[in-house]
């Protein structure tokens, strides 16, 4: 390290993109520090992925055991399936705090400096952070600012956190309504009316857009729908959004048409989850003391070496990964984007592959997917030449799905019809989010349908599900 800078490396967020810089900095010999305002871990580990991830797992688990017809099947039988919802929250809880505490103890081992305070950028190379003791200044000679994002409250929706909440609220799991209105079909919304209808909860789903899931593939959507809403205890209104939401007893929401604008209905329900994206935690973070503006819906513009733009032009020194630059807003790909900014520092050059970066919605059966939809395939063939093919392959043809009696499933692959180049895969059935990997990987190495065809998955497992329509785009 050069003897001006107090440190090599100063991390603006000690969220999973903030953690995932600062363990690869270390790695690389860069002394660093990391500053942390609120959670250490940020909104994965304390109000997203790991909570809702262990509610999903109990509710699950519900689901499944109170499958009489699903267990029947196998030959088991069962009395009766009872859950605690205090005891499920505080699986929620107890998880969120072990994962906290390795996060914090894994930078405290490799010798990061953590700093409690709000940062700010004071300049090129220079932080300021509001401590409890007073203000601080340091100066590094790479600064990260990994803020992360906050919930996306419409105009017109008034948040109480008790009868009206976003997920911030809803992973804490403090009660469980009778009737739950859930604004947004998006992951939020999926993976929430996954656990409440598990818990016997009532659900109103209301979606703005003119078809639920409207960010998945088309087909994948279809079959969700059909297996995850459908059959469950789950109205929905599709084109129709929530212009005002009063909390209380009832809470009151009041219906338009999206398109119209035109008053549709009110209904009064017991609860309401807002789950309709989320917006960058940018403000206050000195980014004018840099010449840097924001773009339009207050992200940080960066390029793909994560490097923070100002009229377009690379800022020297300074970057920005995860939430907050609105690339892709998943924790995976948060991290990825820290050891690519680390890499450029290094002097490495390395930029982040979009294309190749996973992801699930951890509903039961999972939904995942890499890559382009068929649509976006499409879109992007007619502007450069050349034709996009699918092919499709089923749980229902898969043995191992047979054996668990959980046939419902697609696996959906999109390609390029002159080179066989693999442009995305999608997939609905049990262990999704596990079986995507694979596709993962061939999209990052850029592999064909060709190659791909003549892998060979052990027998009888899900991967050959992807085995099958491989097999079926050559043959
Ligand atoms: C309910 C829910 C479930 C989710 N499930 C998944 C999932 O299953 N898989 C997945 O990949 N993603 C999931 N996500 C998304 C995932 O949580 C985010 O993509 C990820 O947390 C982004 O990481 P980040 O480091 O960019 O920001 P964050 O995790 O938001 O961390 C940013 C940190 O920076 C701190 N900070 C902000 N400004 C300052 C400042 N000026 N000074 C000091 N500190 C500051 C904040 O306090 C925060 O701790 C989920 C999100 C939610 C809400
Ligand atoms: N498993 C995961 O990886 C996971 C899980 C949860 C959250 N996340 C991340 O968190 C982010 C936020 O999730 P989310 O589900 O809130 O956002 P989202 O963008 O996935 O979905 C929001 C949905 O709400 C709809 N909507 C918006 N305003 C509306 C209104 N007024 N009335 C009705 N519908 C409206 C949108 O059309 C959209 O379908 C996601 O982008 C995702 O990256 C990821």
């Amino acid at each position: 390290m050069s003897q001006e800078f107090d440190y090599d490396l100063v991390i603006i967020g000690a969220g999973v993109g903030g953690h995932g810089a600062a363990l690869h900095a270390v790695s690389c010999g860069l002394k660093t520090a990391i500053i942390e305002a609120a959670d250490m871990g940020g909104t994965c580990v304390n109000r997203g992925c790991i909570p809702s991830k262990a509610l999903l797992a109990a509710s699950g688990r519900v689901r499944e055991l109170r499958d009489a017809h699903h267990l029947k099947t196998l030959g088991i039988q069962l009395s009766g399936v009872e859950f605690d919802r205090q005891a499920i929250s505080n699986h929620a809880k107890n998880l969120v705090d072990k994962i906290q505490g390795d996060l914090t103890n894994s930078l405290k081992r490799l010798k990061v400096d953590i700093i409690r305070g709000w940062g700010k950028v004071a300049g090129i190379q220079k932080v300021t952070v509001i401590t409890d003791s007073g203000e601080k200044s340091i100066t590094a000679k790479d600064i990260i600012l990994s803020p992360g994002s906050v919930p996306f409250v419409p105009p017109g929706i008034e948040v109480d956190g008790k009868t009206v909440f976003t997920s911030d609220q809803g992973v804490k799991l403090e009660w469980l309504p009778d009737w739950v209105a859930i604004i947004g079909s998006g992951y939020i919304g999926l993976e929430f009316s996954d656990v409440y209808s598990a818990l016997g909860c009532e659900i109103t789903m209301i979606e703005a857009l003119d078809q639920l899931m409207p960010g998945f593939d088309r087909d994948i959507a279809k079959l969700a729908e059909r297996v995850l809403i459908t059959p469950r205890d789950i109205e929905t209104y599709v084109g129709i959004y929530a212009r005002k939401v009063i909390p209380g007893s009832p809470v009151v929401i009041e219906l338009a048409d999206f398109k119209t604008k035109e008053f549709v209905d009110v209904l009064e329900v017991d609860a309401c989850l807002v789950a309709t994206g989320r917006i960058p935690a940018t403000q206050n973070l000195g980014l004018e003391s840099v010449g840097v503006e924001l773009d339009r819906r207050n992200f940080i513009p960066v390029n793909d070496s994560m490097s923070v733009l100002s009229a377009g032009e690379v800022v020297p020194h300074l970057w920005a990964i995860g939430d907050a630059n609105g690339k892709m807003m998943l924790a995976h790909a948060a991290s990825a984007q820290g050891i690519v900014a680390v890499e450029n520092i290094c002097g490495r050059r390395k930029e982040a592959d979009y294309q190749s970066v996973p992801a699930a919605a951890f509903t039961h059966p999972e939904i995942s997917y890499v890559g382009m939809t068929e649509a976006a395939a499409k879109e992007k063939g007619s502007v450069e030449g050349f034709e996009v093919a699918t092919t499709r392959s089923y749980f229902k043809g898969n043995s191992k799905a047979l054996a668990e009696a959980e046939s419902d499933g697609i696996a959906k692959v999109v390609y390029r019809q002159d080179t066989g180049e693999v442009l995305g895969v999608h997939i609905f059935g049990m262990h999704a989010s596990d079986l995507i990997h694979e596709a993962s990987a061939a999209i990052a190495n850029r592999q064909t349908v060709y190659t791909l065809a003549h892998l060979v998955h052990a027998h009888p497992t899900l991967s050959e599900v992807l085995d099958e329509a491989y097999k079926r785009a050559v043959g």
